[in-house]
């Protein structure tokens, strides 16, 4: 490269770094005024998740990048990752306390990530919170005295024998509420060992989030809804949405959403593992699509085996859903061992019909989604 070019060069880059330092400057501007909003949400109980807010503010900012030649898109982008950091401060500030007289907050199995997530949540709302593991048992009637919520988070497989044998002696008047991903027994069985207030919430996010913003909540209702409802209220504080669902409808749900989500994303590392892939060498090779795909299914393989092994073989229904999507696979095997490509076309152009406008929505997500993933590559 010659001397002019590297001067230019140099020159240009210096000035956009000098850009990039104003950028930051003005990130921390926002910062420090997102946390004076949430200070004032603090104090009024509004959610850090404001959906009108945000949709005027980027319809805004998409309409001036257009006048100004900048990708409104860029705009778009760069602004919902900076909410998601607008998100962090919020939940940092704290949030108001709905329920001001409610006495001790006792998460059994607290010590575990999700509890851990809604310890923080509660604590940062001003609630005493104690938490009660396996090891803590002999102590357990003391800590339940004056609770007037226990929440119930410990692995699938042992939630049901715990309320049972644990939980049937609570005070009359103390929630009792668990956070497992299966609701119809959970909820059965509160219901049996407590007389009070129940209610089921199955969190639809892993306790890596950093905050509850833009998250989902099913709520089963069991028992004394109007006890519980400041409980609803101060997750949507949080920014998460409710969705009321009977426990039947979530767990026959949840066959497709996790049991067979989870195993499928198994079995494909199993198929990995058993063909000696080389996965190196797939990254390599790998198309935005296909790192994706690898990531979510390494994540798996790097997080507990009884936690899916409890969601998987959480409910016996399960294994009918796996069941259809093996004989569905095999179909299309048989299409392809058959070199039936009209078949294939045609079953091909029965799902989209199915999917119907899905289809381009789905397109469109996963198109934005891709582009991420390839932005973090660093080679
Ligand atoms: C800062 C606020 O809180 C959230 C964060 C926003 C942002 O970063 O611009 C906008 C709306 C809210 O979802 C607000 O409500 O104005």
């Amino acid at each position: 490269m010659n001397e002019k070019t590297t001067s230019d060069l140099e020159n240009l880059r210096g000035l956009i770094d000098g850009v990039d330092q104003q950028l930051l400057l003005l990130l921390r501007k926002r910062l420090d005024l997102v946390a004076q909003v949430g200070a004032v949400k603090h104090g009024a109980g509004l959610p850090i998740y404001a959906p009108q807010r945000e949709a005027a503010m980027l319809a805004k900012r998409r309409d001036e990048a257009k006048k100004m030649d900048v990708s409104p898109q860029l705009i778009e982008d760069i602004l919902r990752r900076l909410m998601r950091e607008s998100y962090l401060n919020e939940k940092d500030v704290g949030f108001k306390q709905i329920k001001q007289d409610l006495g001790n907050v006792v998460i059994v199995g607290g010590e575990g990530k999700l509890g851990g997530l809604f310890s923080q949540m509660l604590v940062l709302s001003g609630y005493q919170v104690k938490t009660l593991d396996k090891n803590d048992w002999a102590s357990a009637a003391q800590t339940f005295e004056g609770a007037g919520l226990v929440i119930v988070t410990v692995p699938i497989s042992i939630t049901c024998e715990l309320i049972r044998d644990k939980l049937s002696s609570l005070p009359s008047h103390c929630i009792l509420a668990d956070l497992t991903s299966v609701k119809t027994e959970p909820v059965k069985a509160m219901l049996e060992a407590h007389s009070g207030p129940v209610v089921g919430l199955h969190p639809m996010f892993g306790p890596d989030v950093g905050s509850l913003a833009k998250q989902v909540v099913v709520v089963c209702h069991g028992r004394d809804s109007d006890k519980y409802q400041w409980l609803l209220e101060q997750i949507k504080i949080w920014g998460a949405r409710l969705v009321e669902a009977e426990p039947e409808k979530h767990d026959k749900a949840m066959q497709l959403v996790q049991a067979m989500r989870h195993f499928s994303s198994f079995v494909y590392g199993l198929n990995l593992y058993k063909e000696e892939a080389d996965i190196g060498s797939l990254l390599q090779f790998s198309s935005p699509i296909y790192r994706l795909e690898l990531a979510m299914v390494g994540r798996l393989f790097a997080q507990s085996p009884e936690l899916y092994a409890d969601i998987i073989f959480a409910q016996k229904e399960s294994m009918d859903a796996i069941g259809d999507y093996l004989d569905n696979y095999s179909h299309a095997l048989s299409l392809l061992q058959a070199g039936d490509r009209d078949a294939f076309v045609a079953q091909f152009k029965e799902v989209a019909q199915w999917f119907g406008d899905f289809a381009p929505q789905f397109q469109r997500e996963s198109r934005a989604m891709l582009q991420s993933v390839n932005d973090m590559k660093t080679d």
